[in-house]
């Protein structure tokens, strides 16, 4: 397995197993998270993906197994407790209140008080929808922009580390464009984990890859390495890719 350890890595999951009722989900997770980039969660339906996702949260309690973010044990701590520590997670259902308006939906999301005006602007220079809809309710959004708007809660404070599921699952070409350029530039000021069916999307914002199956990671490496070997992406990924699209 290609495996490049930093010397000084945000987070670090060893051995994680994660149990749902009598379902035995996560089998052992290892996965490393550098500083800054992304780094893209791929598999097939079912792999584990977000439930690695929500494991990490929180919203599920690790069985076994050790999870550090920036050196301090965080597995099993309440999820408020980990979005003080600066994750925020955006689930595939994107999280947003549709009978509020886009601005309520970001007043709420804010926790340290008012939006900061350069903040603010950055996010719309990343989603300019988003000030084009202000005082709509976040209900009459299409689905892209709903998402956009999931991931801009996310973001209305800074963060150390951003969660997303699936931001493309569903979503119009046009929209996923703008979403790539949204991503490149959010990549630049945090780290980002990214569980992602569409490859050609993940693979044009991954830094580093790494690959479940049935509740464990079996590749990991730098995102140019899978993208550039068709033969590695068949064997690990087969043709359950880009279903999604
Ligand atoms: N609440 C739950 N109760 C029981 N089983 C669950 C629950 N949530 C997930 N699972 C099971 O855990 C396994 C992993 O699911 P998970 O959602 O993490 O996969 P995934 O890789 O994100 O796939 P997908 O792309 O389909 O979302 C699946 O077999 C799923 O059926």
């Amino acid at each position: 397995m290609a495996d490049e350890r930093p010397a000084d890595p945000l987070m670090t999951l060893k051995g994680v197993h994660t149990h749902i009722g009598q379902y035995h989900i996560l089998q052992g997770v290892d996965l490393v998270l550098p500083r800054g980039g992304m780094t893209v969660l791929l598999g097939r339906n079912g792999a584990g993906k977000t439930t690695t996702l929500r494991t990490i949260m929180g919203l599920w309690a690790p069985s076994q197994g050790t999870i550090h973010f920036d050196g301090r044990p965080i597995g099993g701590l309440p999820t408020p407790d980990i979005a003080r520590a600066g994750i925020a997670y955006v689930p595939e259902t994107m999280a947003v209140f549709s009978d509020l308006s886009v601005r309520e939906n970001m007043v709420l999301a804010a926790r340290d008080g008012p939006i900061d005006k350069a903040r603010l602007d950055w996010i719309f220079g990343l989603f300019p929808a988003l000030r084009k809809f202000w005082e709509l309710p976040a209900g009459v959004l299409s689905g892209g922009q709903k998402q956009m708007l999931a991931i801009a809660r996310a973001i209305v404070e800074p963060r150390r580390l951003i969660l997303i599921d699936e931001p493309t699952k569903g979503i119009a070409p046009a929209i996923i464009e703008a979403m790539i350029l949204a991503f490149a530039e959010l990549k630049r000021e945090t780290t980002i984990l990214l569980v992602e069916q569409n490859f050609r999307f993940a693979a044009s914002l991954g830094d580093q890859v790494a690959v479940m199956d049935d509740g464990r990671i079996v590749h990991r490496g730098a995102m140019a390495e899978l993208a550039g070997d068709e033969a590695l992406q068949t064997r690990l990924l087969g043709l359950s890719l880009d279903t999604h699209q």
